[in-house]
């Protein structure tokens, strides 16, 4: 049985690893981390350094701002890490590189097969329509996301830009622009609204014809089981930085 600790235990992700832990044999949550230390079916800290309970594992869903210290206490406590925080700086980013090299960390901005699988066919059609066509992310999010864009959108749009020979310039929004749009421009829109668990269409715009290739997330639970077989993977492996690409190929 894998021994998890949820950092973010008391938002909408925690709760949805917990429920699904529950529901699965293969793991138990000892303990939970969250600056809402509400009281819930196991301890709840406020930080990560003060749990007691001995874990195999720490799957965050937090907020960008507290992952430098959680990453921190996981080195001392030697735990392996999986990161789906999102909205992540380059600062906060290097913390978890640097950790890395200690111990193993898996990290993605989305959990789910779907959109991992999405980013593969949109790899293959960028290579194709590269030249003439001009290319555009659209995620849509619930009301209550901080953090725009999306950590997806842009794993699509760096995933893109990995197989492109010349690379795109991002342009969040157009708000202010007036000038016509420039070919090496890939344009990333922010949608918010109402209880949207997360769509993302990445749109192929040519002279006459649009390709559109999309994912609808219909419920939060894909990003919870993506977590649990991260959680999964990550703790029978080396110091590094994982992502679901490697969960992906090992099949
Ligand atoms: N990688 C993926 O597949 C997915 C990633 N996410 C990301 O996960 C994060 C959380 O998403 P939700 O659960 O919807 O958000 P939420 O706001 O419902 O939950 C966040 C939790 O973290 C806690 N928190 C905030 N700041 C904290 C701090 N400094 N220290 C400790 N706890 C703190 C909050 O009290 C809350 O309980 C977001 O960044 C979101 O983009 C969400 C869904 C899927
Ligand atoms: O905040 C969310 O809800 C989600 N955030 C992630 C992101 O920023 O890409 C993943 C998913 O789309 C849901």
């Amino acid at each position: 049985m894998i021994r998890i600790i949820i950092h973010g235990c008391n938002g909408k992700m925690g709760k949805v690893i917990t429920k699904l832990a529950a529901e699965n044999p293969d793991f138990k949550v000892v303990a939970g981390v969250d600056k809402n230390t509400s009281p819930l079916d196991f301890p709840v800290y406020s930080d990560l350094k003060d749990v007691k309970e001995e874990a195999d594992v720490v799957i965050d869903f937090s907020y960008h701002e507290a992952v430098p210290n959680l990453v921190k206490a996981a080195l001392q406590k030697k735990l392996p890490v999986v990161i789906a925080t999102t909205g992540l700086s380059e600062e906060e980013l290097k913390v978890i590189e640097e950790a890395s090299k200690e111990i193993p960390i898996f990290k993605s901005a989305n959990m789910s097969l779907g959109v991992n699988i999405l980013i593969n066919l949109v790899k293959e059609a960028a290579k194709i329509l590269q030249q003439d066509f001009d290319i555009e992310i659209i995620e849509k999010h619930h009301n209550m996301k901080k953090d725009a864009p999306s950590g997806t959108a842009l794993m699509i749009a760096d995933s893109i830009n990995q197989v492109l020979n010349d690379k795109k310039e991002y342009v969040y929004g157009r708000h202010t622009k007036t000038e016509q749009r420039k070919p090496n421009e890939l344009g990333i829109h922010a949608v918010r609204g109402g209880t949207i668990v997360g769509e993302h269409q990445v749109i192929f715009a040519g002279h006459d014809e649009v390709i559109t290739i999309s994912h609808s997330a219909q419920s939060r639970e894909i990003f919870g089981y993506g977590a649990l077989q991260a959680a999964k993977f990550i703790i029978n492996q080396k110091p590094g930085l994982y992502t679901m690409e490697d969960l992906v190929k090992k099949g």
